[in-house]
This record gives C-alpha cells, structure tokens and sequence, in this order.
C-alpha cells in the first residue's frame, strides 16, 4: 500500500457520486453521508462510506488523517472556462461600460479582446507566466483543483503557442490542474480585419496543425458571435480541429441568439458556454445530445446582461455546468462564492444543483467525469473541506470563501 490519507467525522460527506454527467432531478441528489469517512491511497479514493464502517474496513496502517468533525467535505471546484494566462488590463473599458458603452461596441471600435491581444504578444513567456500562476494560486484557495484555460490572445502562430505553452508548463509546477484549450478563433485580429474567413483558414491550415502536433491543447474553441464567427466559420474550424483530434468546445449565444447551440448539438460538442440568448430549439437539442451546458453567471452580472435559462435547461433535461468564465474584459473574476450567490439568487438553482455544477458537470464540461467531480473510489482524490458541517454553508455565505482545506491527488496543498 504506498501513502494513505484518511479523513473521517465528517459531518457532511458530499460524494456527487452517480452517472454524470448529472441532468434534471440529479442534479439535486449530492450522494450525501453523513458522518462520512474517504480513504486515498496515493492519490486515488479507495474507499468511501460511514465512518464507523470504514474504520473497521481499513487493514494497514494510516499516513495522515484529518478529523472533519463539524466540517463538510466536498469534491473539489472545476473551473471550466477561463482565459487565465493573458497580458495587460483593461480598468479603462470597464470604466466605460460603466457609463453606458457596450461590451460589442468598445470590440467594433478597436477594443475588447484586441487590446489584451496587443499586451499578451509584447509579453514575454516569462511575465504571462508568473501573472498566470498567481491567478492559479488565488483559484486554489477558493476551492478549485481543475481549471480549464483557453488561449486566444494571441490570434497569430507564435503568441498562440506561447499562451498554450504557458499552460502546459505551469502544469504540474503548481497545484491546480490545467485542462487546455486553444481558441484562436477568439476574435479577428487586426490584420485580418474584415476577412474573418480567411483567418479561420489562416487557423486551419497554419495554427491547428502546430497545436495538434505539439499536443498543446485538447479542446478547441471558438467565438461563434454575430460580428466576429459565423456558424459556418466555427463549423469549419471545429470540424478540422477534430480530425486532428481536439474536442469542441463553443461560445455560444452570448450577445445574441445566433446558433451556436445548435451546432453544438450538430457537432456533438463536449460544451456550449455562455448562452445568454439561447433558442427554445438550443435548449432542447442540447438535452438530447447531452452537450453540457456551462453557464457564466458572473460574465452576464459584469455586462449587466440577463441570467441564462439555468432553470429552464435543468428541467428540460440538459447537463448544466457553472464556471467563471475568467478574463480581462467581460470578467475579471474567478470567484466560486460570487457564482454560488448567482446561481441560487438570481437563476434559481438550489444549492445542490449549483454544486452539481461546480463539481461533476463542470468535470464532465472538460471531458473528466471519469477522473474527477466526485469523491468515489477509482477517482482522484481532488478534495476540500468546508469550515462549516452542511453545504447550505456555500450560499448563506455571500461572496466570502468558507473553504478550509484543499487537496489535490491526496495531498493538502492548501490550508486557511
Ligand atoms: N466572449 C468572448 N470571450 C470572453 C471575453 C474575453 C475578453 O473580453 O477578453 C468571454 O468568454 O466572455
Ligand atoms: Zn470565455
């Protein structure tokens, strides 16, 4: 037997286990024991039940142990969509959308994404690095042990690789996981102005292959948006994405109703994010395909745009994720405890479904339910534990971090 971590007493032991991902009257079912036990055995839960029962279980000896007595243990955050590694700010913008300007209006005249893409090509490997990784150290604290992080400020060969690059060396130099995405069909960079296709062909036939080859990234991404990617565009891109053997990911519906849903379904895609504007058919071809639905709460409370439907596409049967969506422009935040308000006082989730959405969906929104998002044996052993006994703690505490301890792959990488 190599290292053993046991935790026991908890009053709360939120396994989030069953099939994921999790839809409809699931999502509200947490797999909750209570006075509940996990034994990892390096890094992996080998056993999960009763305290009682799991003590008189255990056959050798024990490494380390932590009595969650009055504490409820969950499994840990998955942040799934953010676009963490970037350069330069944009306080200015967010100044002016303060004053009335749009988000789409600052992109048409020159701003938006362009900006920070000007700020990430003139910095180096090294300085997007260190800004990256103290983003991931802020992440971890909240709870998250997996983040998913997209390029797309670099919108040319080189700076693309470099933000991807970035990633996959912070990868295993820090705590978090990193789960990689390459979205250079993030906007049209100035030089294509005008010739959005041609960039999406530029993409295809010079950025993908690199990226495939190299194995930089398992996703691929794009802003399928009216002004910036058509349907037919994304399809393109994701379609030749996928031969080379990324999954498809879309930002889909944000600012209007434009079909990025449905060609999620179409393509089978693993998710469809932001859907602010989605149709009635979106929601109801997503349900079918089991395209999870991950859902940026925090974007549409920065833009000061309506909720998406979470409700209506939980009881219309489609797996709901929730992340923060984290990024320069339309989100400067990764905040855990803001999504939580969010999504239970404003979009109606309960506070299991919103955990479900943190935890297995949004797992399931990367493509690793069968690795992560719940405590249960054969999975990593990806962990916290609250300050409190119940997950009703999360939403009562508005804005503020009740997590106590985190563990990732067994160990406690970090502790309050
Ligand atoms: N909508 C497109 N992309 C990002 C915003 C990126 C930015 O403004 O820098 C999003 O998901 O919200
Ligand atoms: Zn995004």
């Amino acid at each position: 037997m190599g290292e053993t971590l046991l935790i026991k007493n908890a009053a709360e032991l939120v396994t989030c286990s069953g099939s994921a991902p999790k839809t409809g009257a699931a999502m509200n079912d947490l797999g909750i024991i209570h006075d509940g036990a996990v034994l990892v055995e390096d890094g992996i839960i080998t056993k999960v039940g009763a305290t009682a029962e799991l003590l008189s279980a255990i056959t050798g000896p024990v490494d380390k142990e932590i009595d969650a007595a009055g504490k409820c243990v969950l499994p840990g955050f998955v942040d799934s969509h953010t676009h963490f590694v970037f350069g330069g700010y944009r306080a200015e913008e967010f100044s002016w959308r303060l004053r009335g300007d749009t988000y789409m209006e600052i992109m048409e005249r020159g701003g938006g994404i362009v900006n920070t893409v000007r700020d990430t090509r003139l910095a180096s490997k090294q300085e997007l690095k260190e800004l990256a990784r103290k983003r991931l150290d802020s992440m971890l604290a909240l709870g998250v042990t997996t983040v998913e992080g997209k390029s797309g400020y670099g919108l040319d060969l080189d700076t693309e690789i470099k933000q991807l690059e970035v990633m996959a060396e912070l990868q295993g130099e820090q705590a978090v996981e990193i789960v990689t995405t390459f979205m250079g069909a993030h906007a049209v960079p100035q030089e294509y102005q005008g010739r959005s296709g041609e960039f999406i062909d530029f993409l295809i036939n010079e950025v993908l292959p690199v990226v495939a080859e190299r194995k930089l990234a398992e996703f691929c991404d794009v802003f399928c948006e009216k002004g910036v990617f058509s349907v037919d565009e994304s399809r393109r891109l994701l379609l030749a994405a996928s031969k080379l053997g990324m999954k498809s990911k879309l930002h889909a519906d944000e600012i209007v109703q434009l079909g990025g849903a449905e060609l999620a379904a179409e393509l089978a895609a693993v998710s469809a994010d932001h859907l602010l504007h989605v149709s009635d058919e979106g929601i109801r071809k997503m349900a079918e395909t089991k395209v999870v639905a991950t859902l940026l709460p925090a974007t549409a409370f920065s833009l000061k745009e309506p909720y998406a439907r979470g409700r209506v596409m939980i009881d219309s049967g489609v797996p709901v994720a929730l992340a923060s969506d984290f990024n320069p422009g339309s989100c400067f935040t990764g905040s855990i405890p803001l999504i939580i308000a969010l999504a239970t006082l404003y979009m109606g989730l309960t506070p299991a479904e919103t955990i479900s959405a943190l935890t297995i969906n949004a797992a399931a929104a990367v493509d690793k339910a069968d690795k992560i998002g719940s405590i249960e044996s054969g999975k990593q052993a990806d962990i916290i534990i609250l300050e409190h006994p119940s997950h009703l703690y999360l939403p009562y505490h508005i804005g503020v971090s009740i997590v106590e301890t985190v563990i990732k792959k067994g160990k406690v990488v970090w502790s309050k």
